[in-house]
């Protein structure tokens, strides 16, 4: 069985992105949305970027982005994976025809399969809570909601966090988790005990599935 990867979400300092690879983490986030109490600007993205060793994974999320904002963040950040968290349409985001994840926001009657089969395109299906200011809220949705079977990668977020990792990994079956604030010591700053925590408990989910 193949392990579950791991994002990290909403770095803004060096330190957090050392923590985070150091715990394990296959990629890191880092928010081009202004409105975000973590959005970091091109020159600080770049910067941080720069600090991963290969094999980690810069993720650039964004929200209904200006497409030349876009442009100048793939300029300073070639190997960046685009990761769209707005009311972007599949047209949007195939327009780049570079890997990106899209994220779905889940609520009652939200049709995940019908979202996934649109965005065919997406390397992964990001599946967050439904919260006011698009996403990173720490707000766990109900699992339930999603089916069965995705047509795409699936992975999880909202609200996750060493105490509840556990449970999602073993009740979905992601192929990766995403989290943001449940690793915060404040919003946009991690706490590198919390990031070690989740990365521990991810390998612990995948150890007791392996059983
Ligand atoms: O982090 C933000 O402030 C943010 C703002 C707007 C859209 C998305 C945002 N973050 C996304 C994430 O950090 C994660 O992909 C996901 O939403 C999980 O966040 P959290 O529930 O805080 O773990």
């Amino acid at each position: 069985m193949s392990r579950t990867r791991i994002k990290i979400c909403g770095l803004t300092r060096e330190a957090d992105v050392e923590a985070a690879v150091g715990a394990g983490a296959d990629a890191i986030g880092l928010v081009f949305y202004e409105k975000s109490p973590r959005a970091v600007s091109l020159e600080r993205a770049a910067e941080l970027a720069r600090r991963l060793p290969p094999f980690v994974t810069p993720v650039g999320l964004f929200v209904n982005a200006a497409p030349a904002v876009i442009e100048s963040a793939l300029a300073a950040i070639p190997n960046l994976t685009l990761q769209f968290h707005g009311d972007e349409t599949p047209e949007d985001c195939d327009r780049w025809a570079r890997p990106y994840l899209r994220a779905a926001r889940m609520a009652p009657g939200f049709d995940l399969l019908d979202f996934a089969t649109r965005f065919s395109r997406a390397q992964a299906v990001l599946v967050d809570a439904f919260v006011d200011g698009y996403g990173g809220g720490g707000k766990v949705f109900d699992w339930s909601l999603l089916p069965p079977s995705v047509p795409s990668p699936v992975v999880l977020s909202g609200g996750l966090s060493a105490a509840n990792v556990i449970d999602g990994v073993r009740q979905v079956r992601p192929w990766a988790v995403d989290v943001s604030s449940g690793v915060e010591a404040a919003k946009g700053l991690k706490d590198a005990v919390k990031i070690r925590q989740f990365c521990d408990a991810v390998r612990e989910a995948d150890r007791l599935m392996s059983v």
